[in-house]
């Protein structure tokens, strides 16, 4: 089936950054979240996929064609969080009317349950709304014009919990249907552990590694051993170490094997976090 996003050897540089040889998927039904440390290279990368940065090299296809050469496919993209700035002199209803002429899928009833739903004031000016308030009229502009494919940057970046939740189940209703698939970025795990399908993470430009995120959860293991018992280790089954001052820290691939193996030894499922932790400050 034809993934909803492919990039394909993505590189774009700024000076002494450069984002390199990006590949990647998003198929249909399927949330992929690109984490990173800050500067890393997410939202470059979401803006080169947008034509907002002009990539270096490589290419992007939306449901299979050039999003530059084909109006269809980028009417099938939703765009949210900091990539969507709206004028801020608009009322929610003066943007409505500009939004309409441009999406001709335009679902005004969708668009009114939106903004019900999120208690958007109609007639006062985007540039008076919360950044909360914001981000709902971002995500509900984005789910009324029937997209098919989300593309949010740091969407839920620095919302309350109660208004990250709103979003968040705005999002999975969204997913409901088997067409749709979002992209998204965010260094909020706890937003990626309950939504996302796979993880991209990206550091310094390139990415690191990409992998379903139950596999993640699920299969790999955090172990902290001792000088002693980090002798016996299979190395095999050690993807990365953190030397710590008592002890050291073992991402584990196969947590269910370790815990066979050594069963005295101190292992945990790892949190996303400790996992990016380990990638970013451990060694090979
Ligand atoms: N228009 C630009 N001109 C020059 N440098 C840029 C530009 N856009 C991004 N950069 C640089 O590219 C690098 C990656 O930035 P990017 O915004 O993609 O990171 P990020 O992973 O999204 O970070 P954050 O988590 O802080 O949002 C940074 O070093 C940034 O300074």
């Amino acid at each position: 089936m034809t993934p909803a996003l492919s990039v394909q050897n993505l590189c774009k540089s700024f000076g002494e950054f450069a984002l390199q040889d990006i590949t990647f998927d998003v198929p249909c039904g399927v949330v992929t979240a690109i984490i990173g440390e800050n500067g890393s290279g997410k939202s470059t990368t979401l803006a080169c996929i947008l034509g907002q940065d002009i990539p270096d090299s490589g290419t992007v296809a939306i449901f299979g064609t050039d999003p530059f050469q084909d109006i269809q496919a980028h009417a099938a993209l939703g765009v949210s969080g900091d990539i969507s700035q709206f004028p801020g002199a608009f009322t929610p209803n003066q943007l409505e009317s500009v939004l309409k002429g441009l999406f001709p899928d335009w679902d005004t009833a969708a668009w009114n349950r939106l903004l019900e739903l999120c208690q958007i004031p109609r007639t006062r000016r985007i540039e008076q709304f919360s950044r909360g308030m914001k981000a709902k009229l971002s995500l509900a502009a984005a789910l009324s014009h029937r997209a098919k494919l989300l593309i949010l940057d740091e969407a839920t970046a620095g919302l309350d919990p109660v208004v990250r939740e709103e979003l968040l189940d705005l999002l999975l209703e969204f997913m409901q249907e088997e067409d749709h698939s979002i992209l998204m970025t965010s260094h909020i795990s706890s937003d990626l552990e309950k939504i996302a399908d796979y993880i991209i993470f990206i550091r310094n430009g390139r990415i690191v590694f990409s992998e379903e995120k139950d596999t993640l959860l699920e299969h790999y293991g955090l172990a902290s051993v001792s000088r002693e018992q980090l002798g016996y280790v299979d190395e095999s089954l050690i993807l990365r170490r953190r030397v710590q001052p008592m002890s050291t820290d073992l991402l584990i691939t196969d947590r269910q094997a370790f815990a066979t193996r050594y069963p005295d030894y101190v292992l945990k499922q790892p949190t996303l976090d400790e996992i990016v932790l380990m990638f970013t400050k451990g060694d090979e």
